[in-house]
């Protein structure tokens, strides 16, 4: 039979309730698919810092990369907060994806049809969305040099060089030859150098996929298209720091930003991980929605594993949950039948996946 090592990073706030529960579902799924799971939890994060004084520990990337994928939850809380930035738990995040090589993060925002309702916008608008954001995830303004801050200033920098465009546009033209041939490049080339020749370099790549049709934006209007009018776009590519800040907004298109997945590639080992982070108003309650994390585990059964059939089961598991009427407190005004649990939602995905 065959077998696959997961590292799972459950991380702080929400993070561990999550990650138990997509847990709960792999577990069903290869236990009906031919194929065994073996899971090595590492730390990152708050817990990370707390027992180790570094929100990274080297030992949680040597055991991911000696992993065939990392499954993530998410890190972070107030407690935090005031530590100097790198011991901080986003700089154990942002050097965990730059050690890894993973510049590639997609994040599919597709809104199921039962939770049309749940949307902030109308149900003929969001009816149908399926767009994929792909956002460069180890350069930019969060990695670029210099940055710092004194008493009276702070600064960041934003930084693109021609190959990490190129790259991360290939990834985007590739998606959208398997989706609807058309990606949407998203800059602010009225106002920044680096988007000037970011747009330039999309041009370039384009002209290798003949058949995409490519189309730019800025990236205020993509963020008011994307509320007016969000079946317009398929494949979305984004910088750093604009791909962050669109696809939590597309989240309210499905309804919550506890139903969106992501898979963060490029690079030998990927990192599969919902697109939220530890939100700790919620953490230890278990009222969180576990579906982004599920979701994403599916990912990975998907672009690492290669176990199409499962990753299906998953994703049909998790859309039945939906049309029986589960729905965790995130959306529990929305046509719910029943108002579950964290737990009791990762079970009912778990129980429905197909034998
Ligand atoms: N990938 C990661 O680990 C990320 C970590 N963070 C960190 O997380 C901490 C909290 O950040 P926030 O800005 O509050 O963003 P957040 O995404 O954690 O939460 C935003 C809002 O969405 C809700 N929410 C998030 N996930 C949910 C889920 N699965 N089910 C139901 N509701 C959910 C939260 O309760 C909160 O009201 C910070 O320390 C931040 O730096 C933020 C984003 C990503
Ligand atoms: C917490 C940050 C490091 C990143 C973030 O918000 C994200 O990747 O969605
Ligand atoms: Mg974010």
């Amino acid at each position: 039979m065959k077998s696959y090592k997961i590292a799972l990073i459950k991380g702080d706030g929400i993070g561990p309730e999550i990650i138990d529960e997509a847990v709960k579902v792999l577990d069903a799924v290869a236990s009906y698919s031919g194929f065994s799971l073996q899971y090595e939890d590492l730390l990152m994060g708050g817990c990370a810092y707390d027992i180790t004084g570094d929100p990274l520990p080297q030992e949680t990337i040597s055991g991911a990369l000696n992993s065939d994928a990392v499954l993530f939850g998410a890190i972070g809380g107030e407690k935090w907060d005031n530590l100097p930035r790198e011991k901080r738990p986003e700089s154990g995040l942002l050097r965990f994806r730059k050690e890894l090589g993973v510049y590639a993060n997609l994040r599919p925002a597709v809104v199921y049809d039962e939770l049309v309702n749940a949307s902030s916008l109308k149900p003929e608008i969001v009816r149908g969305v399926d767009l994929m954001v792909v956002r460069e995830l180890i350069g930019g303004i969060y990695f670029g040099e210099p940055k710092g801050r004194d008493e009276t200033k702070g600064w960041n920098t934003m930084v693109y060089t021609r190959d990490e465009i190129v790259r991360i546009a290939h990834q985007a033209f590739k998606i959208a030859m398997t989706r609807g041939k058309r990606v949407c490049s998203i800059d602010k080339a009225n106002v920044l150098d680096v988007s000037q020749l970011w747009r330039e370099t999309v041009e370039e790549v384009a002209t290798e996929y003949p058949e995409v049709e490519l189309s730019h934006m800025y990236v205020d209007n993509a963020a008011m298209q994307l509320i007016r009018d969000p079946k317009q776009f398929d494949v979305m590519l984004t910088g750093n720091i604009f791909g962050d800040i669109l696809s939590d907004e597309a989240s309210m298109l499905s309804g919550s930003i506890g139903l969106l997945p992501s898979a963060s590639v490029g690079a030998k080992i990927g990192v599969y991980e919902p697109i939220h982070g530890s939100a700790p108003d919620i953490a230890g309650q278990g009222i969180a929605n576990p579906i982004a994390t599920i979701s994403s585990a599916s990912m990975m059964l998907k672009y690492a594993l290669k176990e199409e059939k499962a990753a299906d089961k998953i994703d049909n598991a998790i859309k039945k949950a939906l049309s029986e009427g589960y729905r965790t407190g995130d959306l529990a005004q929305f046509d719910a039948k029943e108002v579950c649990s964290t737990s009791e939602m990762g079970s009912i995905i778990a129980n429905y996946i197909e034998k």
